[in-house]
């Protein structure tokens, strides 16, 4: 599955605990990630990523195209609620299109760990069939 990882400076933090507790699911799948988010996961956990723009400069937009061809899977979003964003239609433009696609969304950690665990369950399995299907025409 094509999962997303993006944090907002005051949850890289976050991020960065998430992905090393739950590195042996997410090393299973392709990973994405706004610029420094994927930069601080891949110092502290060696995964290996793509790594879009900053999320300032393009790249919530970027992983927002993905999600508008429907290739991405699932995506956690540490979003920051405190602290204004210059680039917050991008922020709100990304999560429109999730509902647009019903594309699983996690804003937050503690959705973030249930959602991993689906994944690790196969709830998600559906989305490997739109893959499929898409791959048809
Ligand atoms: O701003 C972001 C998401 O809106 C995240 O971008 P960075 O990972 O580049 O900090």
């Amino acid at each position: 599955m094509n999962i997303a990882l993006i944090a907002h400076d005051q949850k890289k933090e976050d991020m960065v605990q998430f992905a090393t507790a739950y590195q042996h699911i997410l090393e299973q799948h392709s990973l994405f990630a706004t610029g420094t988010t994927g930069t601080k996961i891949t110092e502290a956990t060696g995964l290996s990523l793509h790594r879009f723009q900053s999320g300032p400069l393009g790249g919530d937009q970027q992983i927002g195209a993905y999600v508008a061809q429907n290739d991405m899977d699932v995506i956690l979003f540490f979003r920051d609620p405190l602290t204004a964003q210059p680039h917050e239609p991008d922020v709100s433009a990304l999560m429109r299109l999730c509902d647009v696609y019903q594309i699983p969304l996690a804003t937050n950690l503690a959705a973030a760990e249930i959602m991993v665990r689906a994944i690790e369950h196969g709830d998600f399995h559906w989305r490997e069939i739109i893959h499929k299907k898409k791959q048809q025409g």
